[in-house]
């Protein structure tokens, strides 16, 4: 495989570790790429990305303040957009405007986050999704070729999670056959819309619909809020930007405010339900909650974002473990690579295998999803609500599991991994946000839970239950599984373990029924067990899905690739076996002696494991230009990079800041 040539020597360590690595390479690229054409698709799509070098700053993205950060990263997303547009989707195809090849390459020009992301990443797939042949005839060209810029507005400050709770209005009027949007409180203000603030000249709404006197609840409208000339707001519109936070802070979040801010009919979009220009609202012939279409399909894609976010954190982290030494192990010996401290390889090859687990996870995903748009487009909406409760989940537990993935990677890096020149507070503080947004973790796995308490009742009741809940019918009158040491029967014991802890739920609910609770409040009370039954559901569903997805796709690999994927599969199953060792005592006949001989197994496949732990990460094949890390990068000259970058610092312009004379001095002459 062609490796980008470095253009430094490689670090010894380093170059050590690759002379180790006993699998090929390019093999696990290809697989993780989804075969060897997309490899090479994605190499293409990346020269001419990287090779543009629009990316490279002069001054560190961290270092310039607020307002030049926002403008240097319009200036790279102009940049990055006509690329995507004249160039890389020519090579994806247009209907793969989203596609993961993209998005990695976007992470070349933006450390931190593009103020067009949420154009390319929401408002495109909901006019998809939820427009009318004609509307989509005139918005869609418009949007994917970039002459108007949207945003997708729905969260209110006083409302994210609860959207039947959003306070925005969308009022018809059947003489003038418009619409009037308004903000009557405060908390109806729109709050977060990435790149709302002062990026975009349209935005996706969702806003509660009033017709003929009746409100027929939450709604999208496309909104254009500002002059396409001038980018001045519209008359009856008050937009603006959040404030800092704690990422995200090179794109615009927005606010928004309405005041009877009047729109076309033709503004609605009615891919589902609709208003006739007399006024009648026609629901949704298929579902209720088709309008939060968008959202699902972000979910879905969370999945493989996650994937594509640890194995960068876990190419920084191994790589500069292997370059870095540290502590005696005895006299008069070298010091160590701190790769060699089992403590180590425990923090950090969870990360390369859980970034497999998500990807293959992900895929799969990705094809369910497919399978319920067509049977939707046939008018069969009986498999959504199973997919929703499995992107929910999935969501959920990806993007908390990236996380503490992710941190543990940080703290691998000890003092060094603190610095925004090592990438990984920049990754950390992009990842704390998915936990949060499109549907925070507690919330999503609540949904989960709900579908898991009807599936359990039907099993209960002897219905054949769908794919991914079946083993509920296996194991519904299940007591202790019987303890069985092999990987199905690890992935078994994850099953009732789901199971038991969905039944558990259910009596408990039926309990405090019985004692006289109302059903709403036996459910709160229960909350705390059902998010924990329905996150075991999601842990049993990765694991099944990674172990089969794995031997599936790696049938016709060679023997090294084989071994090596099976033992990243293994190590996970492992890692979750002794991290749950609680459920198992509970839910299986499992010893203290089978958890020790458990123990020992991971600490040898660590061991395994260990020459090939560079050769793991080369295989991401990140390049340089995407990983942005003074810790990760291909050569390893990892101290030359952090005293090159520490000279980047605007405070080391010049050798005295003008503080000492103004403040500094006079404190210490007593003058101050
Ligand atoms: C170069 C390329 C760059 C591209 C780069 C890409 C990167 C990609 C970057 C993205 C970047 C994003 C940046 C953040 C963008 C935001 O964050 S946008 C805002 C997202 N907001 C949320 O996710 C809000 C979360 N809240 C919700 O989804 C809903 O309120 C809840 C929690 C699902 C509850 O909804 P509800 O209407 O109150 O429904 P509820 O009464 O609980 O349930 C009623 C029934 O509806 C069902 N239901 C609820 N939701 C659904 C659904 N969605 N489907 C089907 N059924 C449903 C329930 O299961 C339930 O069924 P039954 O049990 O009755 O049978
Ligand atoms: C970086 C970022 C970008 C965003 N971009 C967009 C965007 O482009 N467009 C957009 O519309 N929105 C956007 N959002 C908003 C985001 O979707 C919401 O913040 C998110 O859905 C969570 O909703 P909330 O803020 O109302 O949290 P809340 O619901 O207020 O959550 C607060 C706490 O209450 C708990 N809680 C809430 N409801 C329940 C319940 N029913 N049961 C148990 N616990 C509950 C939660 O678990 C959480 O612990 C963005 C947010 C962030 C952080």
């Amino acid at each position: 495989m062609k490796i980008n040539k470095p253009k430094h020597d490689v670090n010894p360590d380093l170059a050590k570790e690759r002379l180790k690595c006993n699998f090929n390479i390019e093999e696990v690229t290809n697989i993780i790429d989804g075969g060897k054409d997309k490899t090479v698709q994605r190499k293409k799509i990346e020269d001419i990305a990287l090779n543009n070098g629009a990316s490279l700053d002069e001054v560190p993205e961290e270092c310039l303040s607020i307002k030049e950060r926002y403008e240097n990263a319009v200036r790279k997303s102009c940049v990055y957009g006509n690329l995507v547009r004249n160039e890389m989707l020519e090579i994806t195809g247009i209907e793969n405007f989203e596609s993961p090849v993209l998005r990695r390459t976007a992470d070349a020009f933006f450390k931190d986050i593009s103020p067009f992301m949420l154009h390319l990443g929401m408002f495109v797939p909901t006019l998809i999704g939820q427009c009318t042949p004609e509307q989509t005839a005139e918005w869609l060209p418009k949007a994917l070729d970039m002459q108007i810029i949207g945003a997708y507005a729905q969260t209110e400050l006083g409302h994210g999670t609860f959207i039947r709770g959003l306070e925005t209005t969308a009022t018809y009027n059947p003489e003038k056959e418009e619409f009037v949007l308004h903000s009557p409180t405060i908390t109806s203000y729109k709050w977060w819309a990435g790149g709302l603030g002062k990026t975009a000249n349209h935005c996706v709404v969702m806003a509660q619909l009033y017709t003929q006197g009746k409100c027929h609840g939450t709604h999208l409208f496309i909104v254009k809020i500002r002059d396409l000339d001038t980018h001045m707001p519209l008359p009856g519109i008050t937009v603006g930007e959040i404030g800092p936070r704690m990422g995200f802070s090179s794109a615009d979040n927005g606010f928004l405010r309405f005041d009877h801010f009047r729109i076309p009919r033709e503004n609605m979009l009615m891919k589902h339900a609709k208003v006739e220009k007399d006024g009648v609202y026609v629901k949704s012939a298929k579902h209720g909650k088709l309008t939060y279409g968008t959202m699902v399909f972000i979910r879905v894609t969370l999945v493989s974002e996650m994937s594509f976010n640890i194995s960068k954190a876990a190419t920084i982290a191994i790589r500069y473990s292997a370059v870095r030494r540290q502590t005696e192990l005895r006299p008069n010996e070298p010091e160590p690579q701190i790769l060699d401290y089992p403590t180590q390889q425990h923090k950090l090859f969870i990360c390369i295998a859980t970034a497999h687990a998500f990807q293959l996870t992900s895929c799969w995903l990705w094809n369910t999803f497919q399978a319920v748009l067509a049977d939707m487009k046939k008018g069969n909406v009986d498999t959504l609500p199973e997919l929703h409760a499995l992107s929910s989940c999935l969501k959920a537990v990806s993007t908390s599991d990236a996380l503490s993935h992710i941190e543990q990677c940080r703290f691998a890096c000890g003092g060094h991994g603190y610095m925004l020149s090592s990438n990984l507070p920049f990754i950390y503080s992009f990842v704390a946000a998915t936990r949060t947004y499109e549907g925070d973790y507690t919330v999503l796995l609540l949904q989960t839970a709900r579908f898991l308490v009807k599936a359990s009742e039907q099993a209960e009741a002897g219905k054949k239950l769908t794919q991914t809940v079946s083993y509920l019918n296996r194991t519904a009158n299940a007591d202790r599984l019987n303890w069985d040491n092999t990987h199905e029967g690890i992935i078994k014991s994850f099953q009732v373990i789901a199971a038991g802890k969905i039944g558990q739920c259910v009596k408990s609910i039926r309990d405090r029924t019985a004692s006289g609770m109302d059903y709403e409040d036996a459910w709160l009370m229960t909350t705390v067990q059902l998010v924990g039954a329905a996150e075991a559901h999601c842990r049993a569903v990765l694991l099944n899905t990674y172990w089969s997805e794995m031997r599936k796709i790696t049938e016709a690999s060679s023997a090294d690739v084989k071994k090596v994927m099976h033992q990243l599969a293994v190590l996970y199953l492992m890692y979750w076996a002794l991290e749950k060792t609680g459920d198992l005592l509970k839910y299986s006949s499992v010893s203290k002696k089978d958890l020790d001989e458990l123990q020992r197994r991971y600490e040898e496949l660590l061991a395994e494991l260990r020459p090939n732990a560079v050769g793991l990460v080369d295989a991401f094949d990140l390049r340089d230009e995407i990983l942005h890390s003074s810790l990760g990068s291909y050569d390893g000259r990892v101290y030359e990079r952090l005293i090159e970058e520490a000279h980047k610092s605007p405070l080391n312009d010049e050798p005295v800041n003008q503080s000492f004379h103004k403040y500094t001095k006079p404190l210490m002459l007593g003058k101050l």
